[in-house]
């Protein structure tokens, strides 16, 4: 499987964000997108999930078969948020995203295990601390199988031990053959990821529409 992004623009309120992104990840490889604020990170990871209209150029899965046709259904999308309900449990909350998303290859219980936050299932999402939510929010990515994982600043809020056993998540899932689109502004231990700076647009921001 291979992702494609080919002369990228993206924009936001009308104005261009970024423009002539260019790059190709195969099975196993990560990219590591950096940049100062405001240059346009999240954008990119929105456009490439989808969630944003593609400005210009294109971006694009090739080999998913029948099982992964589009990036929408091969992706996992990490955003800021957590995209975790308040009032339901944890576990309630996995159990959602697992039934939305499809099986993975750990149970819900397991994968709070693998993020450290084994025996809180039962605890409303709402309760927990910043670290704690978004290291549930991680294990999203661990109850269902999407072979891109595209995360936006994946380690914020996390302490030192999270962020080391959430790298060697993300070596694992990339030993496995799946890939990873990371904006970044701290280092994440991906070692071999491949990289792109964002920003050299900044100036121009306005003048393209
Ligand atoms: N809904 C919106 N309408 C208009 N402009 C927006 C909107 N959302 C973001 N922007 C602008 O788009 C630009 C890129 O924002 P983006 O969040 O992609 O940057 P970023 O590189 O991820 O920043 P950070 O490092 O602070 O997370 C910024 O100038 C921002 O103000």
């Amino acid at each position: 499987m291979r992702l494609i992004a080919e002369n990228l623009g993206g924009e936001r309120g009308g104005d261009t964000v970024f423009a002539g992104i260019g790059f190709a990840l195969e099975d196993g490889q990560a990219l590591v997108v950096t940049g100062p604020n405001g240059s346009g990170k999240s954008t990119l990871l929105r456009v490439i999930a989808g969630l944003l209209p593609v400005a210009e150029g294109s971006v694009k899965i090739e080999g998913g078969g029948e099982a992964f046709p589009s990036i929408a259904s091969a992706c996992h999308y990490l955003g800021h948020q957590n995209a975790m309900k308040p009032a339901l449990s944890v576990a309630e909350n996995l159990r959602f995203w697992r039934d939305f998303n499809g099986d993975g290859q750990l149970g819900v219980e397991e994968a709070l295990e693998t993020v450290g936050l084994g025996g809180i299932g039962h605890l409303p999402f709402g309760y927990l601390s910043t670290g704690q939510r978004r290291r549930s929010a991680i294990a999203k990515l661990l109850v269902s199988h999407r072979p891109l994982w595209l995360l936006d600043e994946p380690t914020a809020g996390l302490d030192k031990a999270s962020e080391g056993r959430f790298a060697g998540l993300m070596t694992r899932h990339c030993a496995d053959g799946g890939m990873i689109v990371a904006a970044t502004h701290l280092p994440l231990g991906l070692d071999g990821a491949k990289g792109l700076v964002m920003g050299e647009l900044l100036p121009q921001q306005g003048t393209a529409s």
